[in-house]
């Protein structure tokens, strides 16, 4: 079918045989994904199963099920089971060569939890390799239908878990975030407050990560640091569970979870059962699952300094971060690639469609046009700004649109090519301020990776490598959280030499350069950041309103 002309097209060989390698998994929300990535860091082999169309009789949209209240989402953990099982049965039937992987490791969909019944450590690490895992599993889970990211039922929790530690500034200090209804610690508090039966039968909790390793290995995978971070539970400067956040989710939580490790460590050697059954080599290392954003800043090979802009339906932003300053927006994650340093993940809702409805109020429905009007207008806008936020933003919390002079003036309409410019200005600007918020600073080696669908666009990105100083590069992502997972595993199979990630990813495609700060630009924009975060600062005082 469709799958192996891809592979073939890939340059993948089945009879070519002895390309040693190192497999990347991705558990996302609607497929599980593997790529096998050879020595010279090249993918010769990609593969995945598509949860709604791959595996019908789970009867899951967009790989979940939402709950008649709307606000519960789930998925079926046995589903993920199978997923397993179909990939890996197609690889062995495709005659992949197992007995090349050197190492394994993967992602997973951020914050979804799994419930290992007591008793089911004793049925993973006695797997018969003469029958699929979801056969030998089906009695292991004490919940059916794990919750995912997509749920936001969990309110109740969050200002119960804030209350608990002195607020949301205080939780976000210890755990990187304020409460979050898809963070994982306010899932398992519902979970025990509502079916308090079922979670004392359950004898370990993974995350989506920690559960895909725990299959390969045959036993308990720990949490790693990173997606740990997804929790609201782990005290990310300390990397230890935070007494005060455990005892306020749900009694003898500590030992249910198991202590978390460093995102880089192996946690065992693969299962005897994948040896048996498909030929993996027993030596074959599992190296810790991470998240699924994590491991895409793996795969994007960023580095100290480098911040990643995804331009897609929302504009998310990933940063590196040395010092992380925790705060009521964003999230800061332990950082995968190095124990010492930190990430952090931001989103803002007004991305493509926003930019989409200027262009078709200003620019006669042309990205062409669009691309000219950035062309005519110079840098700074000659100090016109604007802030796009036809819904509710997330970062700031400002809704409407609102234009100021250059005298700081509101003002209520613009020329169109000043529009559009404001715009663009205007989306890159938050991006800095609100990066810079969190502790990023832009160093001389900074590099910009954009990706999603703005991001063919040259002048849109000129406006980005002028706003923060800093080369843009082009690169695809459909991929990202695989590959870093494939490097990632090399990464661990180099564990003990201290080697650098980015020297063991050195020789892997580097990114398109796009676009470079045009000259005098850093000087524009020094003067209209501060006066921009002004502006934002007094439309926030002006939208809350008068306090309560
Ligand atoms: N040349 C272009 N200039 C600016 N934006 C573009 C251009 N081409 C596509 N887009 C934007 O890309 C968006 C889709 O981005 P994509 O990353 O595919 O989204 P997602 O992955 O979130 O679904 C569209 O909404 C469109 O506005
Ligand atoms: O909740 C978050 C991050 O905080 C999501 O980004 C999930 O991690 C998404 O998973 P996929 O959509 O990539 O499967």
């Amino acid at each position: 079918g469709e799958d192996v002309t891809h592979q073939k097209a890939s340059g993948w060989d089945p009879w070519r045989g002895g390309r040693r390698c190192c497999l990347g998994w991705d558990f996302s929300t609607q497929q599980v994904k593997v790529v096998a990535v050879d020595a010279e860091l090249n993918v010769f082999y990609e593969d995945s199963v598509h949860f709604d169309r791959d595996l019908l009789e789970f009867g899951t949209q967009g790989g979940v099920h939402v709950h008649e209240d709307g606000l519960t989402v789930t998925s079926p953990v046995l589903m993920w089971v199978q997923a397993l099982d179909t990939i890996l049965e197609r690889m062995k039937a495709l005659g992949f060569d197992f007995s090349q992987v050197l190492a394994l490791s993967g992602a997973g969909q951020q914050h979804g939890s799994v419930y290992w019944k007591t008793g089911a450590s004793q049925v993973l690490t006695n797997l018969s390799p003469d029958l699929l895992l979801h056969k030998q599993l089906q009695a292991c889970f004490s919940i059916k239908d794990s919750p995912v990211w997509m749920d936001s039922s969990t309110t109740a929790q969050c200002r119960q878990l804030e209350a608990a530690v002195g607020g949301a500034q205080a939780l976000s200090s210890l755990t990187g975030s304020r409460a979050y209804e898809r963070f994982t610690g306010n899932q398992i508090a519902k979970i025990y407050q509502q079916n308090p039966e079922a979670y004392s039968h359950t004898e370990r909790i993974s995350l989506v990560s920690s559960f895909a390793a725990s299959l390969f290995l045959g036993s308990y995978s720990p949490i790693d640091y990173s997606d740990g971070s997804g929790m609201n539970l782990l005290q990310i400067q300390d990397k230890v569970w935070s007494q005060a956040c455990l005892s306020a989710c749900a009694p003898h939580l500590e030992e249910k979870l198991g202590s978390p490790v460093p995102s880089c460590s192996v946690v065992g050697a693969i299962s005897s059962y994948y040896v048996q059954r498909y030929g993996f080599p027993p030596g074959c290392k599992v190296v810790a699952f991470t998240g699924d954003n994590p491991a895409s800043l793996a795969g994007m090979r960023l580095e100290e300094g480098d911040i990643a802009v995804s331009l897609g339906t929302s504009d998310t932003l990933f940063l590196w971060l040395q010092e992380p300053i925790p705060a009521l927006e964003g999230h800061i994650f332990c950082n995968p690639v190095d124990p010492q340093h930190y990430m952090a993940l931001l989103c803002f809702k007004n991305g493509s469609l926003m930019r989409e409805k200027i262009r078709d109020e200003s620019a006669s429905c042309s990205w062409s046009d669009f691309s000219k009007a950035l062309r005519s207008t110079e840098m700074g806008n000659s100090g016109n700004l604007g802030f796009y936020f036809d819904i509710m933003e997330i970062t700031p919390e400002i809704i409407g649109r609102h234009r100021f002079s250059a005298e700081n003036l509101k003002v209520s309409a613009f020329p169109g090519d000043v529009e559009v410019r404001a715009l663009i200005e205007g989306q890159f600007m938050a991006k800095r301020i609100h990066a810079e918020g969190l502790g990023y600073r832009v160093m001389p080696k900074t590099k910009i990776l954009a990706t999603g669908g703005a991001s063919h666009n040259k002048d849109i990105l000129q406006v980005l490598a002028d706003v923060f100083g800093a080369p843009v590069y082009v690169i695809d992502t459909a991929n990202s959280a695989c590959v870093g997972s494939a490097y990632r595993a090399f990464h661990g199979l180099a564990a003990g030499t201290d080697l650098p990630f980015s020297e063991v990813v050195k020789l892997a495609p580097n990114p398109q350069l796009a676009a470079t700060p045009s000259s005098g630009a850093s000087q524009v924009y020094e003067a209209l950041l501060p006066q921009y975060a002004k502006l934002e600062q007094r439309i926030l005082a002006q939208t809350r309103g008068p306090p309560e």
